[in-house]
């Protein structure tokens, strides 16, 4: 349909669901079935080599916890040393043969801001390597699947060749690959874009009022160093990229990183995942820099997120902010489908569980357990971070202490805060404000011999963390906001014997995997916390037991390696789905040929359609729409000339067919001498003379009343819809309504005139991307175009058949029987003309092939000056299918005298701003459809 919506930035969602569409093809699995076999496979796979280490025939460093092998071999190398060789030894399986006989891992570059590793420098040339901090790392290193190599910011600034030379070289045996920041680079995108801006805007935290406008003032520049910053990480990508490589680019840091390897690159496979929230719609609209990220992250194959609901809010993003549409699968632009999914992450679990049964753990649980005998253990766990909630954890704690005096010399609380962004103002004020709280409660609440509060300001090491957690009786993690939240399924995963109670914000991403078995709780409801630790302090085994039991299962099921396994094999998939989609696209319009065979033919017909084909494009870059400027159609400046030009061609015939109104084609085309065909071709004009009716005698109108009457009452109810009442028909446009509410309403509408009183009347419902428009049975574009010819024909004397015909338009859905008008039928004992086939087959005979070919030819012919009046009087068939053959029926063919002589290659059907189409052909918007025309015009 070409209703006024229909412009090429509201595009409708063509291709369905894949999945439930069965990709097109019932031989080819869907990618549901795919996935699931997929990950058969490696469940098998998984289940082999785990049989493997029973038997002792594998090395215990791929598939084995590298910490403990070494650790209880008495190894005196440090646990962060030994933790990154498990990285590296996970990696290090280059070339392995699986057991079920596929071949070596996929090569997988890990991309994100952080090294696993941060870099200390010894001396000119030398190095050490620590363990960087944080759940991105921890879960990342239980990842082993793949022949991963890490590519990131190694947390110094070397600016000397040697340094870099050898810290290059240091890393490379961890398989980590540096990517050099300067230290004003590091202040401007990690301290300031990504700290300062991003972070808490991610987390629903607004920046303080006094820093807020100086943040302004720099934010161009700090955005400017964030896309320097990231092509940086992109050229090195770039450098260490190998043909099939998987490219996974994590976080907020590299929003920038997937357009940037994609326009290297589109071949690149390339997934993004974010690590935290993705905030509302609403949230993140507030961010100047708002369209621009949405659209390099869209860049990917594959978007993910730890929850559905974030998820949910990235894509709302898309289509309130961009425009776009939203589908189950993700986002669609122009026929591009950005697959838009959940992947909770997880932990190694194993890794905890067996970290217990170490002899250096287990020295360290008794410790704690005699240092803390007659208390209950409460911990917190978390980076100083003003989104850990710390402070309101500290006050709630406080408040329990106030309202229960007998458990003053009863419970302790431990608070490991790990330092962390400490050049962030914000994190400096916060380190202050949870000093003063803990040192006001340690003086109102402790004794000589015992504070309540043990508040330490540094990281402990695996083993530490790991004891800790296993002597815990109730884990306290009250997150504002929180991606995820790791340190919750640690707990869980060392709580086997002491199954203890998690309280959880149920602002944590953790929240919808362990809710079950945790007290969830609103830190912001410091009342509500502390009634929840009295609660679990008291709690009875018998429910801790079951809480824990619950969640421990799910801590050992949904690992990282499930998480990073999963999202891998998705991303595999996306890239499969794409092609499967492609199969399915029409080609890009070949314009060279088309102009050539323009230039060699001798009576053509361009038909055109009008609104966004022949209007000016509209800015769909983030600029707000102009919406009055919009509903009223122009024609594009651009095109004025081209046009006159091609209308004073005697050997061309132009034709706009619309869906509106005689009005709108007359202010826009009365200059020019060419047909105009409003209202679907129901009225029709040679502009030099006066508008005659082709619609169907009987064609009945008694509908329009009530349709109206439904129309009005959610114009009424829909801000910013409207409608607009045409001689034929009626159009509903609910384009500038929000989004959701338009869609809804419109669900609304639709069911009531297929199901309400007007249900049986005679008229079509077509529903538009943004808009529905009723109109009579049977009127389509296609079932205008033999009127319309007859009448050209009619009134034209036609010297020589017309040869050539270009259909090019932004029509929809029942409009699209234009397309299929001039094909030919398909001939005996071949498979029925098809989109594609049609396609292929023009490919086939275009100049260098087509020699000798005539399977396309046909030719029908009029009976010159009878058949017009007799065509508009007949009733428009519903059989699209069958024009030709209508067409053909109905004219005498006399040698000679032909109207038509059409070759297949002759033909050029084209879809404008669509992705998917009975068209044999694509053009992107109408600036494509203006440079065609100037060539057409002017070569
Ligand atoms: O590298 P830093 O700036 O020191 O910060 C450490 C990491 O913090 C964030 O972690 C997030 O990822 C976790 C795992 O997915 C998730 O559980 C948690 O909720 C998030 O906050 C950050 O996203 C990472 O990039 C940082 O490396
Ligand atoms: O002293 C510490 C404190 C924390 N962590 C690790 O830091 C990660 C924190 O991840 P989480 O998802 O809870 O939050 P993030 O810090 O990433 O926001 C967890 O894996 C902890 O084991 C650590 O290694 N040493």
């Amino acid at each position: 349909m070409e209703s006024i919506d229909d412009t090429q930035n509201n595009l409708q969602p063509t291709v369905q669901t894949p999945g439930i569409r069965n990709n097109h093809d019932s031989a080819v699995p869907s990618r549901l079935e795919r996935l699931l076999r997929e990950r058969e496979l490696r469940k098998s796979s998984r289940s082999q080599a785990n049989e493997g280490i029973r038997d002792g025939y594998r090395d215990s460093d791929v598939f084995g916890n590298v910490t403990e092998l070494c650790l209880s071999d008495g190894d005196k190398r440090t646990q962060e040393g030994l933790v990154i060789e498990g990285l590296a030894a996970a990696v290090l399986s280059n070339g392995f043969e699986r057991q079920d006989g596929r071949s070596q891992k996929q090569r997988l570059l890990v991309v994100a801001n952080r090294l696993p590793v941060s870099a200390v420098r010894k001396g000119e040339d030398s190095w050490t390597l620590e363990v960087s901090v944080g759940g991105l790392v921890s879960a990342l290193l239980g990842v082993n699947e793949f022949e991963a190599r890490w590519i990131g910011w190694a947390g110094v600034d070397v600016t000397d060749e040697i340094g870099q030379r050898s810290l290059t070289d240091a890393l490379a045996e961890k398989m980590c690959i540096p990517v050099f920041l300067d230290q004003e680079i590091v202040h401007s995108y990690y301290n300031g874009y990504c700290n300062n801006i991003l972070w808490p805007l991610f987390h629903y935290l607004p920046l303080p009022q006094e820093d807020r406008l100086a943040t302004t003032r720099s934010f161009q520049s700090q955005l400017a160093a964030y896309k320097e910053a990231n092509q940086m990480f992109a050229d090195v990508v770039n450098e260490h990229y190998q043909e099939g490589d998987i490219v996974w680019c994590h976080d907020y840091h590299l929003m920038f990183l997937p357009k940037c390897l994609k326009e290297h690159n589109s071949e690149m496979k390339v997934g993004w995942f974010l690590h935290t929230p993705f905030p509302s719609s609403e949230i993140h609209r507030t961010l100047p820099s708002r369209s621009e990220l949405l659209r390099a992250v869209l860049a990917a194959d594959l978007v993910g997120f730890h929850t559905y609901d974030y998820a949910r809010h990235f894509v709302s993003a898309c289509t309130r902010i961009l425009g776009l549409e939203g589908t189950p699968e993700g986002v669609e632009d122009q026929g591009k489908l950005t697959r838009v999914a959940a992947f909770p992450i997880g932990i190694d679990s194993d890794r905890f569980v067996r970290a217990l049964e170490l002899p250096a753990v287990k020295c360290l649980i008794e410790e704690l357990q005699e240092r803390f005998a007659g208390r209950k253990v409460m911990l917190g766990v978390d980076r100083l971070d003003m989104i850990k909630g710390i402070p309101q954890k500290i006050l709630a704690f406080e408040k329990f202490l106030e309202e229960n005096p007998d458990w003053h010399d009863k419970v302790v609380l431990l608070q490991i805060a790990v330092p962390t962004r400490t050049d962030v103002p914000e994190y400096q004020k916060l380190t202050c404000q949870v000093h003063e709280i803990v040192g006001r409660i340690n003086g109102r609440f402790g004794t000589l011999t015992a504070v309540p509060i043990h508040h330490l300001d540094r990281s402990l090491d695996f083993p530490a963390l790991c004891a800790l957690y296993a002597v815990t009786d109730v884990a306290l993690v009250t997150s504002l906001r929180d991606g995820m939240n790791l340190v919750s399924y640690e707990f869980v995963a060392c709580q086997e014997s002491k199954k203890g109670v998690l309280i959880l914000s149920e602002f944590a991403g953790a929240a919808q995997s362990l809710g079950a078995g945790a007290i969830l709780v609103n830190p912001w409801n410091i009342t509500e916390l502390a009634s929840s630790i009295g609660y679990a302090l008291t709690m009875s085994a018998h429910e801790r037991e079951k809480r824990h039991q619950h969640n421990f299962l799910h801590v050992t099921t949904h690992t990282s390696q499930e998480w990073a396994e999963t999202f891998v094999s998705e991303l595999n998939d996306t890239v499969v789905e794409a092609q499967l989609r492609t199969r399915h696209i029409p080609p890009q319009f070949p314009s060279e040929e088309a102009i050539d065979r323009y230039l060699q033919s001798n009576n053509r017909l361009l038909i055109l359609g009008f609104n966004a084909t022949l209007t000016e494009p509209v800015d769909a870059q983030g600029r707000r729409i102009d919406q009055l400027k919009e509903m009223e159609l122009k024609l594009h400046p651009d095109l004025k000339e081209p046009l006159r030009k091609l209308c004073s061609d005697p050997k061309t015939t132009i034709v706009v067919l619309s869906g509106s109104g005689r009005n709108v084609l007359d202010e826009n085309f009365g200059e020019y001498r060419m047909w105009l065909a409003a209202e679907h071709g129901m009225f029709l004009r040679q502009t030099e003379g006066n508008w005659m009716t082709t619609m169907p005698e009987n064609l009945s109108m008694d509908w329009v009343d009530s349709v109206k009457h439904v129309f009005e009452y959610f114009t009424e109810r829909t801000p910013r819809s409207h409608f607009e009442l045409r001689e034929t028909s009626l159009v509903w446009n609910y384009k500038y309504t929000d989004v959701e509410f338009g869609k809804l309403q419109s669900k609304d509408l639709l069911q009531h005139l297929r199901t309400g009183p007007i249900s049986n009347a005679s008229l079509e419902v077509v529903p538009g991307s943004r808009s529905v428009e009723v109109r009579a049975v049977g009127v389509t574009k296609g079932a205008a175009i033999d009127r319309i010819l007859g009448e050209i024909v009619h009134n034209n004397v036609l010297k020589t058949p017309i040869d050539y015909v270009l259909c090019i338009g932004h029509f929809q859905a029942k409009d699209e029987d234009i397309y299929k008008f001039f094909e030919p039928e398909p001939n005996h004992g071949q498979a029925p003309t098809t989109r594609t086939k049609a396609a292929s087959h023009l490919n086939r005979t275009t100049p260098n092939h087509s020699a000798g070919k005539s399977s396309g030819h046909r030719t029908a012919s009029y009976k010159v000056g009878q058949q017009a009046s007799t065509l508009e009087k007949k009733a428009v068939s519903k059989d699209n299918k069958n024009f030709w053959s209508m067409l053909r029926d109905r004219m005498t063919v006399h040698e000679g005298s032909s109207v038509l002589d059409l070759k297949a290659d002759n033909y050029f059907s084209c879809a404008v701003g669509r992705s998917c189409s009975e068209a044999r052909y694509l053009l992107g918007s109408s600036a494509d459809v203006v440079s065609l025309l100037k060539d057409l015009a002017y070569k």
